[in-house]
């Protein structure tokens, strides 16, 4: 099975740094879930990936070989900027470019029509693409991708502007060819999406790749959080909240008798004592772990940002999320 490497990939545009260092990788059999702001370097890794755009250093490898034109003919791109012409028959032309990538003429018509009738744009071959609706246009953007089998898909935003049901369709798609063994990679602003359907994430940040992991390695912190819902005075759960040592506690808006209290580490038993102190106020109506979504910890580490701008080498970042820091 092939791994997708990118590997300290740098790029300026002038005097933009739009890519420092990025490195990770992408396995076959998985869904790898490109996520940062806007402008934080997405489609520049993507477009370096496909080798429409050079990088000023660093190197994309599958398989331990760097790309060449021959294995970038295997990826199924979907660009951001979309390819399609407009003025073309949504079935001739995908049927035009599963022949470009070497297919034979009635290869390039099955393939056509079963990746239009899978992603419900069947009715739509005889066309021109400028007919469809965004939404289905984006349906054949996604069939161009697929349409040749590629061995490697790279997805930018492949679900924006999407109806519930294509999204569903789509994400069934990416986790078919996941299984089939393909690695996937597609950046994304939809994070509830992301959460639910990558095996592993990455939160870039002007440039550079600053969480990496499974969501649940993602979530995992040395200073778990707590929700304790206590049937008391409610001043008399805060003060004793605040009072508590080595934690922190934050009230729960709407949710007077109610605290989330962060622990100053994740040592054994600690929320059992912590348990206990809460059990001597009062009846405990809910105790159980908060824990943050990937909309937190995109925030979380996005919130160090200052637009675009780089960090200043060196800087530590404090808080960063990183499960796993690529080499
Ligand atoms: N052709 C270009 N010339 C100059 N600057 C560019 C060019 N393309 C991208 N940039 C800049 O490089 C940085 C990275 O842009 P990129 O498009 O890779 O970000 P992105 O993460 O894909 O953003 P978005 O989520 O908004 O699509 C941005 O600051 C952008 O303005």
């Amino acid at each position: 099975m092939s791994t997708l490497v990118i590997d300290h990939l740098n790029k300026s545009y002038g005097s933009l740094r739009a890519l420092r260092d990025m490195t990770f990788d992408v396995r076959a059999g998985e869904i790898f879930g490109f996520v940062g702001s806007n402008g934080a370097g997405k489609t520049t890794t993507m477009r370096i990936m496909l080798g429409v755009l050079a990088a000023d250093s660093g190197q994309v490898r599958w398989d331990g070989v760097a790309l060449d034109l021959e294995t970038r003919r295997r990826v199924g791109y979907m660009p951001e900027e979309r390819g399609l012409y407009p003025k073309m028959k949504v079935g001739e032309q995908l049927a035009y470019l599963a022949r470009l990538h070497g297919m034979s003429p009635a290869e390039a018509t099955a393939a056509t029509e079963y990746w239009t009738d899978r992603l419900g744009v069947g009715a739509r071959r005889g066309d021109n693409v400028e007919k469809l609706s965004l939404g289905n246009q984006q349906r054949v953007q996604l069939a161009a991708a697929l349409v040749h089998s590629p061995d490697i898909l790279v997805l930018d935003e492949p679900f924006s502007g999407l109806d519930p049901v294509a999204v569903d369709v789509m994400s069934a798609v990416l986790r078919e060819r996941a299984d089939a063994g393909v690695p996937v990679i597609f950046s994304s602003h939809q994070l509830d999406l992301v959460e639910r359907l990558c095996d592993r994430v990455g939160i870039v940040r002007a440039g550079q790749m600053e969480a990496l992991g499974t969501i649940e390695e993602l979530r995992t912190t040395d200073r778990p959080r707590w929700l304790l819902d206590v049937a008391a005075d409610p001043a008399a759960v805060r003060a004793w909240a605040a009072a508590l040592p080595e934690a922190t506690a934050s009230a729960v808006p709407g949710r007077p008798g109610a605290v989330v209290v962060e622990l100053a580490d994740d040592a054994a038993g600690t929320e059992q004592r912590l348990l206990a102190g809460a059990l001597e106020l009062g009846a405990v109506r809910e105790f159980a772990p908060v824990r943050p979504t990937l909309t937190d910890l995109f925030r979380h580490v996005v919130s160090a940002a200052d637009g675009d701008a780089p960090p200043p080498d060196g800087d530590p970042r404090p808080g960063r999320a990183r499960a796993e820091v690529a080499a």
